[in-house]
This record gives C-alpha cells, sequence and structure tokens, in this order.
C-alpha cells in the first residue's frame, strides 16, 4: 500500500500535473478515482479535503494538499534527494529561475491555454458548443506568451535554464491536449518551442502517465 495517495482522475490536466512530477521523483502512489461524471468532488467527504471541490487531492501521512501546482512543489521538495532535481536547490540563481518560469505557467500561459483546452477539448465531451471568439481571443493572447518563450527557449533548452525543472514539467498536461487541436500549430510554427515541447513531453514520467491512462 503506497503512502502516498492521489485522489483524482489519470488523464484530468491537474491531476497528471501531480502524477508526472511523482513518477519523475520516484516516488510510489495509489491513484483513488474521483467519479466527476457522478459529482462525488463535490460531497461532503471529498470536500473535507478540498474545499473547492476540485481534483487533484494528495494524501500523505498527515498531510492533505490540493492544487496541483502546489502538490508538485512539496513532493519536489519533499522528496529533493531522488529522481529528477526539479528545484536545482543547490544552486539559488537555479531555483530562482525555477520559480520565475512556474509562475509564468500559472499567470500567464495557463489562462489562455486552458481556456481553448475547455473550449476545444471538453466542451465536445459534453456536446456543448465551441465559442469561437473565445478560441480566437485566447489564442492571440497565447501567442503572445509562445513568442516570449520561442525567445527564451532559443537561448536556453529549458525555461529555466540548461536544465529541465518543474517549470518546465508543469506545463505538460495543457499543452498535450492543446497539440490534440488545429491550435497545435502555435507550438508547431515556433521552432524551438517545438523542440522544448517535443522534449519534455517524451520523457517517460509523462509517457508513463498516459499509459496509465490507456491513452
Ligand atoms: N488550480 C487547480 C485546478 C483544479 C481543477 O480545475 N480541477 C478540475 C479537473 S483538472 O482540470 C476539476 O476538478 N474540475 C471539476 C470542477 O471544477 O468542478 C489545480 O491546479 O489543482
Amino acid at each position: 500500500m503506497a503512502a502516498v495517495k492521489v485522489y483524482g482522475l489519470p488523464l484530468s490536466t491537474c491531476t497528471a500535473r501531480v502524477l508526472t512530477c511523482l513518477i519523475e521523483k520516484g516516488v510510489e502512489y495509489e491513484l483513488i478515482p474521483v467519479d466527476l461524471s457522478v459529482g462525488a468532488h463535490k460531497q461532503p467527504a471529498f470536500l473535507a479535503k478540498q474545499p473547492f471541490g476540485q481534483i487533484p487531492v494528495l494524501e500523505d501521512g498527515d498531510v492533505t494538499l490540493f492544487e496541483s501546482r502546489a502538490i508538485a512543489s512539496y513532493v519536489s521538495y519533499k522528496y529533493k534527494d531522488q529522481g529528477t532535481d526539479l528545484l536545482r536547490l543547490g544552486n539559488v540563481k537555479e531555483t530562482a529561475l525555477v520559480g520565475v518560469w512556474a509562475e509564468v505557467e500559472s499567470q500567464q500561459y495557463n489562462p489562455p491555454i486552458s481556456t481553448i483546452v475547455y473550449e476545444l477539448v471538453i466542451k465536445g465531451m459534453y456536446g456543448m458548443t465551441t465559442d469561437q471568439a473565445v478560441v480566437d481571443a485566447q489564442s492571440e493572447k497565447l501567442g503572445k506568451v509562445l513568442d516570449v518563450y520561442e525567445a527564451r527557449l532559443t537561448e536556453n533548452k529549458y525555461l529555466a535554464g540548461n536544465f529541465y525543472s518543474l517549470a518546465d514539467q508543469n506545463h505538460i498536461p495543457y499543452t498535450f491536449f492543446l497539440m490534440k487541436t488545429p491550435l497545435a500549430s502555435l507550438i508547431n510554427s515556433r521552432p524551438h518551442v517545438k523542440a522544448w515541447w517535443e522534449d519534455i513531453s517524451s520523457r517517460p514520467s509523462f509517457q508513463k502517465v498516459l499509459a496509465n491512462a490507456n491513452v
């Protein structure tokens, strides 16, 4: 029985963000499915773990956490001496740059890409109609963010420097879904961004998340 429990669904983007981190750090975990389709995440038992009623939640002994990025940071720090060095704690400048680009993912990249994925992927799963005006507006915003990434990745193999880090890793789940839409062009039209995406998404950790989700 693994000490670490993750409540979520294997291909929910935010659950995948946590699972990818656990695997990259070589941490055993048990995934406990939460059936969103029946509203299990809105029931009192789950709300007691996650007051906003969203997945994922991580339980590690007497620690119960939510917010996937905070969970990934916790895992990266607690298990800093095993698996990939995702926080670069031996070099304060590198740690700081990991923090900058992890925040860029959350504040600049996530808002447009999560809206695009909702409109082009999630809505379709529930027979809802895409709002193309929203997609167009968010595509323009994401394009501007990716222009910054293209310039950064021309100088550095990864976002925080010439090392893979949590900053890169946090991008993977939503970008995976974007690449299944016609707006994959936003990534593929930028050569350094495209090379970066192909590199980070081919890592065994994320490939194992996909395999476990039968994708
Ligand atoms: N900022 C949070 C977002 C969690 C979230 O939206 N979870 C979704 C599934 S993943 O896309 C969710 O639980 N949706 C159901 C709902 O919001 O009711 C995080 O990073 O963990």
